[in-house]
């Protein structure tokens, strides 16, 4: 894992959705497409906000999430919504390319994360998979201590107890992430700096989920300067 500080939490959204807007450039120029995995959480919805205005051929993006709450469609909770609102529905990308995880329907939430893993197969290779990373270095959905974390396989489970609200999530399992060709953990805050540490310490995958996380080709951690404030200094 890399390690990227950024002077503080606007220049580490910024600078991160220009190397996003990079990546996608590149990737659509030698493949034709990219496959992104976006993140709720505010920093990951502040860096979509980020994306609105950058030149970026929405038209050969595919993008889907690496967790959801298992709530309706319309609920505000929802990371979809709040990623459509932030930049899906003001950017030209064609309506198929955008692949939500199911929403609360009234289907059983195991049936839903099967719904899932079924969409996950069909996107074939994740390019980029964005993290944010909670206090307690939960990472999508799978939180320290938690069956989910350990659960084997590259696929979308059902969270039933998640300790954050909403209690109901889908959430890609640690090897969906680590199926991905870039995984990219965006963290700001100075609540984050313990987790940030123990994610980088080799910590169990129990206790630090977040340390777990590692792309096929390219492993980044990428933290403004509270978050990266117990980092050793040849960490960052
Ligand atoms: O699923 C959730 O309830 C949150 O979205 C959560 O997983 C979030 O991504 C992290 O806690 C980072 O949050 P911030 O970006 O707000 O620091």
């Amino acid at each position: 894992m890399n390690v990227i500080t950024h002077r503080d939490r606007a220049a580490l959204v910024a600078q991160t959705a220009d190397r996003l807007t990079a990546l996608l450039g590149e990737l659509i120029a030698t493949q034709g497409r990219a496959t992104v995995a976006v993140t709720g959480g505010s920093v990951g919805i502040e860096l979509l906000a980020a994306l609105a205005d950058r030149d970026i051929d929405w038209q050969h993006v595919v993008i889907t999430w690496s967790d959801e709450r298992y709530v309706a469609a319309d609920s505000p909770d929802r990371n979809a919504r709040q990623a459509r609102e932030a930049l899906l529905d003001l950017v030209p990308i064609p309506a198929e390319n955008v692949r939500e995880l199911p929403a609360d329907d009234g289907t059983p939430l195991d049936a839903a994360a099967a719904a899932g893993s079924a969409l996950l197969e069909s996107l074939g290779t994740i390019d980029l998979t964005l993290l944010g990373m909670g206090p307690d270095a939960h990472i999508a959905s799978l939180f320290p201590g938690m069956p989910g974390v350990l659960q084997p396989g590259v696929a979308v489970i059902a969270v039933t107890d998640s300790p954050k609200p909403p209690p109901s999530r889908l959430s890609f399992t640690v090897g969906a992430i680590n199926a991905s060709d870039r995984v990219w953990l965006i963290v700001a805050g100075a609540d984050k700096a313990e987790a940030a540490a123990l994610a980088r310490s080799g910590a169990a995958p129990e206790t630090a989920p977040a340390g777990t996380a590692q792309g096929r080709e390219e492993t980044l951690m990428l933290l403004d300067a509270e978050a990266a404030a117990l980092l050793e200094e040849d960490g960052r």
